[in-house]
Parts: structure tokens; sequence; C-alpha cells
């Protein structure tokens, strides 16, 4: 009888630049905090269903190391061994790295983002070395047989990865270890593809959820003996589908955001202004059309000389500002201050005296 192999894939926690919805790939960004607390949550669920990793293999990127220790930790099998490898890096995104996904969609339509996003085999465009984004020189890659990419599609995922599942992930289900795998959302779609046999072009609608465990049972022939499982369903259909969403999400807030008029097109919205501050004062013209609002109003009241004609009375009236915000006593009564402050030390220099206690 073959011993039991089971595989565990779980994806990273949710990272900062998930969280800022930019194309990612090799960037080593960290998780969040709620990337942490999902983290925890998969290692719970590893213990609360009894499925517990003998081995861990995770890619070489933080993301998906910070999530395995901290699923770990939660499972308590912090010691269990561990082999890291570029080959379950999440897939190079190309030039499209550190671009935000609602522009990347609203600048190039989405036909073209799904198909750099979610094709089979289109790679975006490489990304330049001199760029901050690129991984050359990274001290990381020094020993990886080959060149660090440039940009790469799931089909190259898929080639790199392979010969570690062979050579390294296969072993250990051969040998009855149940085997962890944290890594990405593609190189984990990759490999799914693989178990399950999906098509080239049915990859593109799969989409795998931030630290939720799927689960699957292996025969002797390393096929999956069903689909796989995640450990927590709601929770991973409505992660997946957040996915999925990525980028659409974003526009349509800013869509609507356009709509209501917070937001102009290509432009970062005013800034408001800072609390405790005065607001800048209105210019209190006439407005064009209509009533005036009811803050432009004049304050009803008995009618005075003053109001019926003179200068002061034809200037436009200004909402009163509220006490907090009145400008600072005028001149002649801050000069009525000084006298009073210097008559205590009987100078009449107007500059600060060092026994008169610092007049200006
Ligand atoms: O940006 C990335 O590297 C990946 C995963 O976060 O994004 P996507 O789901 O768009 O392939």
């Amino acid at each position: 009888m073959t011993a039991k192999r089971t595989l565990i894939l779980l994806r990273h926690g949710q990272s900062e630049w998930n969280e800022l919805n930019l194309f990612t790939g090799w960037v080593d960004v960290r998780l969040t905090e709620q990337g942490k607390g999902e983290a925890r949550r998969g290692g719970e669920l590893l213990a609360e269903s009894g499925i517990l990793p003998d081995v861990l293999h995770t890619s070489l990127l933080s993301r998906a190391i910070q999530t395995a220790d901290i699923a770990l930790d939660a499972a308590d099998r912090l010691w269990i061994p561990v082999k890291r490898s570029w080959r379950l890096n999440e897939r190079h995104y190309g030039a499209l790295q550190g671009k935000d996904k609602a522009q990347t969609l609203e600048e190039f339509g989405p036909e073209q983002f799904q198909l750099w996003r979610r094709s089979f085999d289109v790679p975006p465009p490489p990304l330049d070395d001199a760029s901050e984004f690129s991984q050359v020189g990274d001290a990381r890659y020094e020993g990886i047989d080959g060149e660090v990419p440039r940009t790469e599609s799931l089909k190259l995922v898929i080639d790199r990865l392979l010969p570690y599942w062979d050579a390294e992930i296969v072993p250990d289900l051969e040998a009855g270890k149940t085997v962890l795998v944290t890594a990405h959302g593609n190189s984990l779609r990759g490999l799914v593809k693989h178990l399950e046999g999906i098509s080239d072009d049915d990859i593109a609608g799969l989409n795998i959820p931030t630290g939720i465990p799927l689960v699957y049972e292996l025969d002797e022939n390393n096929a999956p003996t069903g689909p796989g499982r995640y450990l927590d369903p709601e929770a991973a259909a409505a992660g997946a589908a957040a996915v999925a969403a990525q980028g659409k999400k974003r526009l349509q807030q800013g869509v609507s955001a356009i709509r209501r008029g917070l937001v102009r097109r290509g432009r970062a919205a005013p800034a408001a202004p800072p609390r405790g501050r005065c607001p800048p004062p209105r210019r209190a013209s006439r407005p064009s059309r209509g009533r005036r609002p009811s803050w432009r109003r004049r304050p009803r009241g008995p009618r005075t000389a003053r109001g019926s004609g003179s200068r002061a009375s034809r200037r436009p009236w200004r909402r009163p500002r509220p006490s907090s915000c009145r400008s600072a006593p005028s001149r002649r009564r801050w000069r009525a201050v000084r006298r009073r402050r210097h008559r205590r030390c009987g100078s009449r220099r107007r500059t600060s005296d060092p026994g008169c206690g610092g007049v200006p």
C-alpha cells in the first residue's frame, strides 16, 4: 500500500502592494497587518483540520517566507525542515512591476490588460535593467541557473517550476510527507494547472485567494484524487472573486468618484485643509443666477443709516468667521498691550530688553 500523499498550497497573505493594487511580480514587498492575520488564520485552519505539514517549500520572496513562518507558528510546526527556491517565485511581471492595476487597465484597455495578466503565453514587455523594480544584481539570485528574468508569461513560470516539482517536491510526497508549498498567485496557478490538467484557455479564469490553504490528496502517480479543497471555502470564493476584480474595482471607484465630481480625470483629488486651521476666506461675489445661497444672504435686521448707502454697506457681506478663527489683535490693541508690558519694566524701547521680559 502506498503512503498517503497530501499537498497543501498556500498563497501568501495580503502584501503591501496587494493593498495598493500594484503589479508586484519579483519585487520583494512585505505583508500588511491584514496579510499577517490571514497567514495566522491559515495556520489555525491547518491545526483545526489536523492537516499538519512535515516539510515546507517556499519561494525566495519575503511575503511567502513571512506567511509560512506565521502559519507554521500558529500550527505549532515552526520546527519542520524548509527548502526555498526561486523557481516558486511569483511570475516576473516585466515592465508592469510597480504599475497600478487600475491605471494600466484604463491606459491599455480591458483586452490588453487581460492578455498580460491572465493569458497563458503572452508576457508583458520586458523590464529595463536600470529600473528600480529590476532584480538584476540581487544577491539572492546569484546561484540561479540562467539569467534573472526580465518578464514571464504563465507558460514560462510553469517551465521553470516543474523541474523543482519533480526534483524536490515529489520525492517528499513519495516519502509520505505532508508537503506545504507557500508561494504566489501565479506560481500556484501554474502548479494547479499542471495538477488538474486545466487547459491553456481555462486557466485564465482561475484566481487563488490569499492566505487560505488549498489541500490535495494525490495518488501514486502524484495526480490529485479529486479537486483541491479549500479549508475555508466561503472565504476562498470571496477572496478569489476579489483577486479577479483587481484593477476593475479601483477603476470603478475612480469612475464613480469622477462622476460625483470628487476627482478630476488625471488629477489628484484636492487635499482637504488640515484640521484646526481657518478655512481660506470665501470670495463673497454675487452668485450669477438665482437666489443667494443662505450663507451669503445679508443678516436680517433694522436698516441703519450706514446700511442704506454708505461705502461699507456696498461691500459684499461676508459670513462672519467663527470666533476661533478671528485674526490677531489689531495694531492699536497690540500697541496698548506693549505699553502695558513696558510699564512694568519702565522701558520705552521697542526692541526686546533683557530686563523687560522680551517685548518684541
Ligand atoms: O501582482 C502580482 O504579482 C500578482 C499577484 O499579486 O498579481 P495578479 O493577481 O494580477 O497576477
